[in-house]
């Protein structure tokens, strides 16, 4: 059930594609339906990608992926989450992503978030944070993270960018703005899950129901 809400967020999200677009394609199992619906479809467009997988998806299915280090300028980008909520405030980056993913999303005109309803959560923070980190700086960031209250983990392996992943995990985030700018604050770390103004809408599916959160619509 959860595929199949994963699959019908993201037929909805890649129904506001149009031809001629330049599409941002996130990362995630969620995003691989968009990338299969968007092939499926037939879609004359070109793409960019968050990482090495979406970007291998998308060329095996034959969409053009574009090296984004030429690119400044996105028309829409759909992604997956780990958290949002009705703020359309997201966490991001449980596959690592989410520093490409978070340059695409300001490139963007639009970044569009897909998931199934159990990401859907009254206010962000349980789940873990992840943090892009320089090797060289891994002690000193998780130092800082503690400070900042957040439990830390070093993350297997490293992410496409050669770079370690640190997860910090707060419990909660009574002032999500304010932790943004403490993580972004600290040398050595590169980019953080946290999405808090990049997220302009999000379809969300439970049990076979999308619902669309827009930014801006007071009914949410
Ligand atoms: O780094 C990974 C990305 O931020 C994903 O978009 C996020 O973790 C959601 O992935 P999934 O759709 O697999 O739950």
């Amino acid at each position: 059930m959860r595929d199949e809400d994963k699959r019908l967020a993201a037929e909805a999200a890649v129904a506001e594609v149009r031809d001629g677009m330049l599409v941002g394609l996130g990362t995630g199992s969620t995003v691989a339906f968009a990338i299969a619906a968007l092939i499926a479809r037939g879609a004359r467009i070109e793409t960019v990608a968050t990482s090495i997988d979406s970007a291998a998806k998308a060329r095996a299915g034959g969409l053009v992926v574009r090296d984004f280090a030429d690119v400044a300028r996105v028309d829409l980008t759909i992604d997956g989450a780990d958290e949002v909520d009705a703020r359309l405030f997201a966490i991001k980056g449980a596959g690592g992503a989410m520093l490409r993913e978070k340059i695409v999303a300001a490139a963007s005109v639009r970044m569009v978030v897909i998931a199934d309803g159990s990401k859907r959560v009254a206010a962000i923070g349980a789940a873990k944070l992840p943090v892009e980190v320089l090797p060289f700086a891994r002690a000193f960031v998780a130092d800082r993270l503690a400070a900042l209250g957040a439990a830390v983990t070093v993350r297997d392996g490293v992410t496409d960018n050669g770079n370690i992943v640190l997860d910090a995990r707060f419990g909660a985030i009574p002032d999500p703005a304010a932790l943004a700018r403490a993580i972004a604050a600290i040398p050595g770390a590169l980019g953080h899950g946290l999405f808090l103004s990049q997220v302009d809408a999000a379809y969300i599916a439970d049990d076979g129901v999308v619902t669309r959160l827009e930014r801006g619509d007071a009914s949410r």
